[in-house]
């Protein structure tokens, strides 16, 4: 059977709601109290697999040590084919008619590590971080409030996935508390910029693509090589200073108002487990450029919600719910484009998909949006209202594709705000 088919069962219990069934399968580094060395491991049910444990048991059949490393990247150096292989054969190993793991009660005391006692980290070494800007609502919004309420979307948005390089150094795994940045700040009623802590502090809603092999500097790269290039998705959140971004932007991009910090979820799930949930984007006109012309279903169906979480609340409220589905530059094209002047991608490239905003208002995938900067306050359901965020804050995002009888989830990816540094 694929490790795909709704009808696996896996002798571990899971529960119907659960991110992370058999038919997942998706990798993170974690460590544990009694063992604080970060190996890799994948979630299954409210476990996870120890796989440098499979490994040293002689259960799967790679080169030495590939799991015995703090990051997935020597794994993702083997290649697709690998990737596909190994999946199929940890699915193999956590079915319920097969007694290798099943039997071995040894292994699987050892290998079996529940989620609470695990300590998640970041899953990958990043080599780099670009963010990209393909949500047509969001760009139309933010166009509308930044720039231009007439003419929002700037001339190049049609033809170009957009983006900037952004920073690898501050990539951080859910949990990962948040500082409130300082930055150079100039309300439109100043005449001079002051220096001192985001008084616009905010988060936005994205996919993060993870590639998991390397392009050569000079190279560009067909829809199908991309394609294979792609080794997984997580959760991310492009934390984001809007009073920075709105004076320092231009012409060069967002700098400071992004370089902070970014938050991802600790589990990658593979491309190959989000097959079954491919749709069509939404019709591209005027028709891309040759080099970035795609056939086929080249988007997700990946449910999104944000919450949201006072010091005041007990409990995250929702503050938006949207769909992956709605983006309107596919992950592909943006990596055919990002390699297309010749640029050289690497093992660890993390790309943000860009704030994932779909058609109606609660569907907005910033809070920049959600309280249109600020004027329309977000109402919580115990009287307090957000136009950004505050010292306290917790910001929770989550994400899943439904099948029938099953999830294939991302897990979450959370960060609380802390006041500013020194
Ligand atoms: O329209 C702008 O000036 C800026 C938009 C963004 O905030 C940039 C960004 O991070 C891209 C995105 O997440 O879609
Ligand atoms: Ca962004
Ligand atoms: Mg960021």
């Amino acid at each position: 059977m694929h490790p795909n088919d709704p009808r696996l069962r896996s002798f571990i219990d899971v529960d119907p709601t659960s991110d992370f069934p058999i038919q997942n399968l998706p990798y993170g580094v974690f460590s544990t109290a009694s063992t604080p060395t970060p190996r890799v491991g994948v979630a299954i049910g409210e476990y996870v697999l120890d796989l440098a444990a499979l490994q040293a048991a002689r259960l799967i059949d790679l080169p030495d040590g590939v799991f015995a490393q703090p990051s997935i990247n020597a794994f993702m150096a083997l290649g697709p084919q690998q990737w596909s292989k190994t999946r199929a054969r940890i699915s193999e190993l956590l079915r319920h008619d097969n007694a290798e793991l099943r039997d071995n009660a040894a292994l699987r005391q050892q290998a079996l590590i529940p989620l609470r006692e695990a300590k998640l980290h970041l899953p990958l070494r990043v080599e780099g971080f670009t963010d990209f800007y393909s949500s047509k609502e969001h760009a139309t919004n933010v166009g509308t409030m930044f720039r231009d309420k007439t003419n929002p979307l700037l001339p190049n948005w049609l033809h170009i996935p957009i983006g900037y390089n952004g920073r690898a150094s501050t990539v951080v795994v859910s949990g990962a508390k948040i500082h409130r940045p300082r930055g150079q700040l100039k309300p439109p009623s100043a005449e001079l910029p002051s220096f001192g802590p985001c008084k616009r502090l905010d988060f936005e809603l994205e996919i993060g693509v993870v590639v998991g092999q390397s392009s050569a500097m000079g190279t560009m790269l067909t829809e199908a090589q991309a394609e294979q290039m792609i080794f997984g998705f997580t959760l991310l959140n492009d934390w984001s200073a809007r009073d920075i971004q709105q004076w320092e932007y231009v012409p060069l991009g967002p700098f400071q108002a992004k370089a902070f910090a970014t938050s991802i979820s600790p589990w990658i799930v593979t491309r190959e487990a989000l097959e079954p949930f491919r749709v069509h984007g939404p019709e591209q006109q005027p028709t891309p450029l040759d080099y970035l012309q795609q056939k086929g279903a080249n988007n997700y169906d990946i449910a999104l919600e944000v919450c949201l979480r006072t010091p005041a609340m007990a409990t995250p409220a929702r503050i938006s719910a949207t769909n992956f589905k709605y983006m309107y530059w596919s992950s592909v094209q943006q990596l055919v484009h990002h390699a297309s002047s010749g640029c050289a991608m690497n093992i660890g490239d993390l790309l943000g998909s860009g704030t994932v905003s779909g058609p109606e208002k609660d569907q907005l995938g910033s809070l920049l949006e959600l309280s249109w900067n600020g004027a329309e306050p977000v109402q919580l359901p115990d009287g307090e209202q957000r136009g950004f965020l505050e010292d306290g804050d917790s910001l929770l995002m989550r994400g899943w594709c439904q099948g029938d009888g099953y999830r294939i989830g991302f897990g979450e990816v959370e960060g609380t705000i802390q006041p500013a540094g020194n």
